[in-house]
């Protein structure tokens, strides 16, 4: 039973917030135990250091666990360099104290290599890390040199030794640097390949199917207002049959490009079947969809896709369906599917959108968006 009940609060407090980007997750986890671990630490020291009977070194260790409790209620609150920075200020308060209290050998200094892994595997960035490991490097020789040789405690054997001292500590502090941050950079780029690879579209580059359902259950879990527009090359089987696939393959790059151009940076656009695109426009009414879909509709017309000597025009058919007009997300695919459905069935190389009324064509001349009765 107490068991159960730990397990789930430790799950709880580990699970990352939902609306924490899914690359960051992982980070968020790593530290969020880190904090924790570093609490049951400093409680397992609390009664060797009673034993020491050492008040000062008591407090700072009490202050330690504090200072950890403080950095998970910051990093819940995504405060994280905040929360790193306060964790690596008191262990190397701990540090510097435990060795000027208890000497040099008492095994405090180990710790300092853990402060340089927790600062190297962090999201600062790369040249604020290095800073900061440069800065305890040689906050670290000079408290070893100096602080400790002015206290008596450092090791007899002449300057030679003091030399190699320091030595050993630049050297292993800088190997630890490079040999993190290399392993580290190696990892989140092998993820992010991963992780592209998984979720986008191998021939177009765009999200595909699971990725946009994704972005959209996002979008719905958060309550964003957002237009849903799906698209369908029209008649796309027959530039296959004539010109071949790779032609096919062709055209539906060049749309996915033109869509890329013609939408903005925050709106989303998926692959949701072989010539039908989905795409998301956050925070979009339905009259700024539809002219983002017209003016697709229009480049699309102006800028056909090109092989060589051969033009390959191609129309779509679009439907558009808003999140407020229904009340689950399944409901608003299928609202849009059956516009772009009306959209093929009415001539296609148009959009349906909501309403009652037929709605003036684009530059064009033709009926280019019509409303659909649904
Ligand atoms: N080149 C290429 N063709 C694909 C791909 N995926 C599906 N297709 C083809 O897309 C065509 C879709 O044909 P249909 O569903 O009949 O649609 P359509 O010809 O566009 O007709 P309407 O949608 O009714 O206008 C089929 O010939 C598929 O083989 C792909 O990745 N590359």
């Amino acid at each position: 039973m107490f068991h159960r009940v730990l397990q789930r609060s430790w799950l709880k407090l580990m699970r990352p917030p939902a609306e924490l980007a899914v690359e960051r997750q992982r980070t968020y986890q790593v530290f969020m135990q880190i904090y924790l671990f570093a609490i049951l630490a400093h409680i397992s020291f609390v009664p060797v250091i009673h034993w020491l009977d050492s008040s000062l070194l008591q407090l700072v260790n009490s202050l330690c666990i504090v200072t950890n409790l403080v950095a998970i209620l910051l990093h819940r609150r995504h405060h994280f360099t905040l929360a790193l920075l306060l964790k690596v200020l008191a262990n190397i308060s701990l540090i510097t104290l435990g060795g000027m209290l208890m000497g040099q050998h008492t095994g405090f200094e180990y710790y300092f290599f853990i402060v340089l892994f927790e600062i190297l595997i962090s999201e600062m960035r790369r040249h604020i890390k290095l800073l900061l490991v440069l800065s305890l490097l040689a906050l670290s020789l000079i408290s070893v040199n100096w602080l400790y040789g002015r206290m008596g405690i450092w090791p007899h054997g002449g300057d030679a030794l003091k030399v190699l001292h320091s030595l050993n500590l630049a050297c292993a502090g800088t190997l630890f640097t490079c040999i993190i941050l290399q392993m580290h950079f190696i990892t989140e780029r092998t993820e992010l390949r991963f992780r592209t690879d998984a979720s986008h579209d191998s021939l177009t580059g765009v999200f595909n199917r699971r990725a946009i359902f994704t972005q959209a259950e996002a979008l719905w879990q958060r309550g964003i207002d957002f237009s849903l527009l799906l698209l369908d090359a029209d008649h796309f089987k027959s530039i296959n049959d004539t010109h071949g696939h790779s032609a096919g393959d062709q055209v539906l790059r060049h749309l996915a490009r033109l869509l890329d151009k013609t939408l903005r940076d925050s709106d989303c656009i998926g692959r949701v079947g072989g010539e039908e695109f989905l795409v998301l426009l956050p925070r979009t009414c339905t009259r700024e969809a539809q002219s983002g879909a017209l003016r697709l509709r229009h480049r699309l017309a102006e800028q056909p896709c090109r092989l060589d000597a051969l033009t390959l025009p191609v129309t779509l058919s679009m439907g558009l369906a808003q999140s407020h007009e229904v009340t689950t997300l399944r409901d608003l695919v299928e609202l849009a599917d059956r516009r772009l459905y009306l959209a093929k069935s009415s001539g296609r190389d148009q959009l349906v959108i909501e309403g009652g009324e037929e709605v003036a064509a684009y530059a064009g001349g033709s009926a280019a968006v019509r409303v659909a009765g649904d």
